[in-house]
């Protein structure tokens, strides 16, 4: 249970213009931390409606470096891409960096990676769990976006769950297996086979 004086709260929302369409970005903070999180809404909708939804955590090195490693910066583009396309939706970005061990963290568990251990091996390794993350606050933060419903963009199981645990009504998910290179598949059969990540085998094939 969160304290009180740990509790995310709204504090500011402004209009975002982004090569993929005009979003309003609202920003977060925990009392307490200090940690800051952002949503980008996009469009308009009634309280009672699906909303489509993409839940992601930050990677510098794929959302703003153009990394190649991961699959994170594509996913990133194709989910602002379809909520535009749907005419509304809402991207919750978290600053969960490195699946919530820290930007230099990462780095070091990509240097155990460049040295043959897998991702969940390399976390492992460094003393921290293969997932970190948490998502309580994202019931704050769709809360305040009278967002009740959605249709979650995910391949990972353990947002669909956190989110019915926080009483989000996930009426569908829409896969977004979007962005597999020669340098990341390694990476994305691992987190299907030890995350349990849904991807189609068939995009996974050698
Ligand atoms: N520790 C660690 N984190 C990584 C590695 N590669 C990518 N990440 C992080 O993994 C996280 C990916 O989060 P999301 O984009 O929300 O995606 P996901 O949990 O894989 O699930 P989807 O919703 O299916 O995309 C980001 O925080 C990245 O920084 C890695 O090799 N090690």
């Amino acid at each position: 249970m969160t304290s009180t004086s740990q509790q995310y709260r709204f504090v500011s929302a402004a209009k975002l213009p982004t090569r993929k369409g005009e979003f309003t970005i609202h920003g977060f903070v925990q009392d307490g931390t200090g940690v800051e999180h952002v949503a980008l809404s996009y469009g308009s909708w009634q309280s009672d409606d699906v909303v489509p939804i993409r839940i992601h955590s930050e990677c510098l090195t794929g959302d703003a470096l153009f990394s190649t490693r991961c699959d994170c910066g594509f996913q990133l583009e194709r989910a602002m891409e379809n909520i535009v396309e749907n005419g509304c939706g809402v991207l919750l970005y978290l600053r969960q960096e490195g699946r919530g061990i820290g930007l230099i963290n990462k780095i070091r568990a990509y240097h155990l990676q460049d040295q043959g251990m897998d991702t969940v091996e390399a976390n492992e390794h460094l003393g921290f769990d293969a997932d970190m993350r948490t998502y309580e606050m994202c019931k704050v933060m769709l809360d305040k976006l009278n967002v009740k419903n959605v249709e979650l963009m995910t391949n990972n199981p353990r947002k669909t769950a956190a989110l019915k645990a926080l009483d989000i009504n996930v009426v569908a998910r829409k896969p977004i297996d979007h962005g597999i290179t020669k340098d990341n598949k390694h990476y994305i059969k691992t987190k299907t086979e030890k995350l349990g990540h849904a991807f189609d085998p068939h995009l996974l094939g050698d």
